[in-house]
């Protein structure tokens, strides 16, 4: 493995963010992550009674061991990877499908679900943020730039953003100064500004993590 000696972990890591062949996942595996977000939703909303359960923790328990030894190093795992894929891929990302896409502007349609209730009907705050990080730090590290990482990420809270609904997202890149990168995002429901965002990412220098 190659490998870039960190400073901050004090040993050695791979240089991550040199480009690196991924495995081509299998046929279905976008929808098994699918499957999975299903289940994070059906389980959040479910008041099961005790057999269901412990028949579940049985079945999902089993899926867990089935899976395990089939588990790869951070390199190479799929999940999370499939940049085509809307979410990528990664059940713990909101899903935000790309409408269009260049080096500047990003427009996507997104649903918070069940799974991401923070309460009467609306997104938890923390999820909103997630979904922003995400579609940002893509946009940041567009165009064959070296790979930037979030330096801050300023979220301001207009309105409620709903679950169950299709939200529209519009990230811009707003000014690059040498190693910074400057974007602006925006989460709207309609004509309701749900939420905006200002994050700033900082490129990476050799060897930092
Ligand atoms: C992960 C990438 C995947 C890429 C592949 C693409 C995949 C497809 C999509 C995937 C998308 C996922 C996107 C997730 C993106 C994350 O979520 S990354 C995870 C969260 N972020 C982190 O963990 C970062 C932790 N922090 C750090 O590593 C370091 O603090 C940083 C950000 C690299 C900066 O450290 P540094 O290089 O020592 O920076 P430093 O030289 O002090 O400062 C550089 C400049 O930035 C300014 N600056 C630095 N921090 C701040 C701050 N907080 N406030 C204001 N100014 C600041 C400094 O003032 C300085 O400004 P100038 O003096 O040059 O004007």
């Amino acid at each position: 493995m190659d490998g870039t000696v960190s400073a901050r972990s004090g040993g050695r890591r791979p240089n991550w963010w040199k480009p690196r062949e991924r495995p081509v996942p299998p046929a279905g595996y976008p929808e098994m992550i699918e499957a999975m977000r299903l289940l994070q939703d059906r389980i959040t909303a479910a008041v099961p009674d005790a057999a269901m359960v412990a028949e579940v923790t049985r079945g999902l328990t089993a899926i867990a061991d089935r899976l395990e030894p089939t588990a790869r190093d951070e390199w190479s795992q799929l999940a999370g990877s499939l940049r085509e894929v809307p979410g990528r891929g990664s059940a713990l990302l909101p899903v935000v499908e790309i409408l269009s896409e260049n080096e500047t502007t990003l427009r996507g349609r997104v649903r918070f679900s069940r799974f991401h209730l923070g309460g009467n009907g609306a997104a938890h705050g923390g999820t909103i943020p997630l979904m922003f990080d995400d579609i940002l730090g893509r946009l940041a590290n567009s165009g064959g730039r070296p790979v930037a990482r979030t330096a801050y990420l300023h979220v301001n809270y207009r309105s409620i953003t709903p679950i169950d609904r299709d939200l529209r997202v519009e990230i811009r890149f707003d000014r690059e100064e040498g190693r910074k990168r400057l974007l602006r995002g925006e989460l709207r429901d309609g004509d309701v500004l749900c939420a905006d965002c200002e994050g700033l990412f900082v490129e990476l220098r050799p060897g930092q993590p």
